[in-house]
């Protein structure tokens, strides 16, 4: 919003936007003929190949950008509609290829991987944060990533992850106790803040060994809110822009976007990520970080590296949590019924072991397991997971994606087409009661079985999804042990659910538009606690 603020102040002054505006017109005209001269003189024809469908409208150096709305996802999915399940887009001067079926995501993404698992090109998390290939969830395909990859899933693997029961099971027990006293102070709860203060608890604590912190209040939480939203910030479109218009970039020397990155970086969020690295060698407790520092040499990750892979795992791993069960919590508030089977189901498991459940006890709640992928499938945390790169022409039937195209699964899509889903746009909470595999396994799965979109796809698949799964699994179920999820009230007694129609699109994650909600004790609870 800075550069917006900025070029605001310009707007209100126009005789200063002269110069802007004549060089904008000037830099688009000279790129337009350069274009057009290199376009015909460097194109690649094959024969027999299709033009991958477009859809109308596209206007010059914008692309499609100006007809996507605040959630672009909806509109390509209208776009999938109309066009069938493999599609350009122009967005800027970028051709992006999205893809809507499962079948060919798994051929391009996963098959094809060798060419498809690059990322595209962007100044923070390339260029300023991760200079020099460093880092994981930006990095292209290359060494340096697949070492990163590696060690990341040296302790993210669901065998590693196990170790980590007793910190899930004790920070899902803090949440919970938090969002009921919240309740019962205030009458109602807006969850968000202190399911995110949880989920960022448990990377603290297995990524770096750290004590939790107590509440939303905390300097240091808010410290590392901030640090996530603007490195979100700077990674968006609005925060990148040059990267998507580059005629446009002589703006980020007026706008010194770059010098902006380099001060957060260099002067914030590095030296915060120091000072925790520092903090985690000197602690007794396991750690990512302790694990990483053992194997780097092995790996070739320099001290740099390992700042900004502890930063992403930091970034990666608590939004996308925190998001998933907002939306659980939302969507439940709506379906007092599936609470109610969920709680008798868990009441059943403490009846009979006379203990709360933890996630090896999983295959004992089968409903819980088919509501919690439901809520994935229904409203789903991310729409483009992170975007791919094709670092050579693909081939895909008559089709070709040229080298350098950004390929993306629009998970909207995916999840809203009737032919993976019956009657999608419908929430079915035992939709999947027939399957109790993992999202882990259900993810690298066969694609004919797989129920699971929201990780992506082979190579790049989410290294964390046995950790989210070990997360969601903790809070929901303690949940539902304890309490139940209710509306607010209006002044006249009237019940506000929450909205799950409205998301707020940040780009990279999407969640539900801010509520509020009541977790009130069930008087009926087997557990007392
Ligand atoms: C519900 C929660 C989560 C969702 C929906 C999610 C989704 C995703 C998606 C879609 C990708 C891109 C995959 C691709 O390119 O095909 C990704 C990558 C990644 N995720 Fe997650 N994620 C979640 C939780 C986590 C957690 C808990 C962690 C770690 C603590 C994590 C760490 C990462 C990392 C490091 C990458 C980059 C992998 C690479 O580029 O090789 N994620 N995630």
């Amino acid at each position: 919003m800075d550069y917006y603020t900025e070029f605001l102040k310009k707007v209100e002054k126009p005789e200063r936007l002269i110069p802007i505006v004549s060089a904008v017109l000037a830099t688009t005209l000279t790129a337009y003929y350069v274009k057009r001269i290199m376009s015909s003189s460097k194109k690649v024809t094959y024969n027999g190949a299709e033009e991958i469908p477009v859809p109308d409208g596209a206007m010059y150096y914008l692309g499609h950008i100006p007809q996507m709305g605040s959630v672009p996802a909806q509109k390509i999915t209208e776009w999938h509609k109309e066009l069938g399940p493999i599609l350009k887009v122009k967005m800027g001067v970028q051709d992006w290829v999205f893809i809507s079926d499962p079948m060919i995501a798994q051929e391009i993404m996963a098959t094809q991987g060798a060419i498809t698992s690059g990322r595209p090109y962007l100044t923070f998390g390339n260029g300023i944060s991760g200079k020099g290939d460093r880092g994981i969830v930006f990095a292209d395909y290359s060494r340096n990533w697949k070492n990163a990859r590696t060690a990341v899933l040296s302790i993210l693997a669901p065998k590693s992850v196990a170790g980590f029961d007793t910190i899930l099971q004790k920070e899902a027990e803090n949440s919970i106790n938090q969002l009921m006293e919240q309740t019962k102070l205030h009458g109602e709860v807006y969850p968000l803040s202190f399911i995110r203060l949880s989920s960022i608890n448990i990377i603290l604590a297995t990524a770096f060994g750290l004590p939790g912190l107590s509440s939303p209040e905390d300097p240091f939480y808010k410290e590392l809110v901030n640090m996530i939203e603007t490195g979100l910030k700077f990674t968006s479109i609005v925060g990148d822009f040059s990267a998507y218009f580059p005629v446009l970039s002589f703006l980020d020397v007026i706008f010194r976007k770059e010098r902006k990155m380099t001060d957060f970086v260099e002067n914030v969020s590095h030296p915060m990520f120091r000072r925790m690295i520092k903090q985690a060698l000197e602690s007794d407790q396991d750690s990512l970080v302790k694990k990483m520092h053992l194997i780097m040499e092995e790996y070739e990750i320099d001290e740099r590296n390992l700042v900004v892979i502890m930063s992403e795992v930091l970034v990666a791993g608590s939004d996308t949590v925190a998001i998933s069960a907002s939306w659980t919590y939302a969507i439940l508030c709506h379906y007092p019924e599936v609470q109610k089977n969920l709680a008798d189901e868990v009441d059943a498991f403490i009846n009979k072991h006379k203990r709360i459940p933890t996630f090896e006890d999983r295959l004992e709640l089968p409903y819980y397991i088919s509501v919690q992928k439901e809520c994935l499938r229904y409203r789903p945390p991310v729409y483009f997971g992170v975007p791919r790169k094709a670092s050579k022409d693909v081939v895909y039937k008559n089709y070709i994606i040229p080298e350098g195209t950004v390929i993306v699964t629009n998970i909207h899509t995916l999840h809203n087409d009737s032919k993976t889903f019956h009657d999608a746009d419908k929430f079915i909470p035992d939709r999947f009661i027939q399957d109790t595999r993992s999202m882990y396994a259900s993810s690298n799965g066969n694609v004919q079985n797989r129920d699971q979109f929201v990780f992506g796809w082979g190579r790049r698949i989410c290294p964390g999804i046995t950790l989210a799964e070990n997360e969601l699994f903790n809070s929901v179920t303690r949940v539902m042990a304890r309490c139940r999820i209710e509306p607010t009230l209006s002044e006249n007694g009237d019940k506000i659910y929450p909205n799950l129609v409205d998301v707020n699109d940040a780009g990279s994650t999407v969640s539900p538009l801010p509520f509020k909600v009541r977790f009130v004790e069930r008087e009926d609870r087997v557990i007392l606690a």
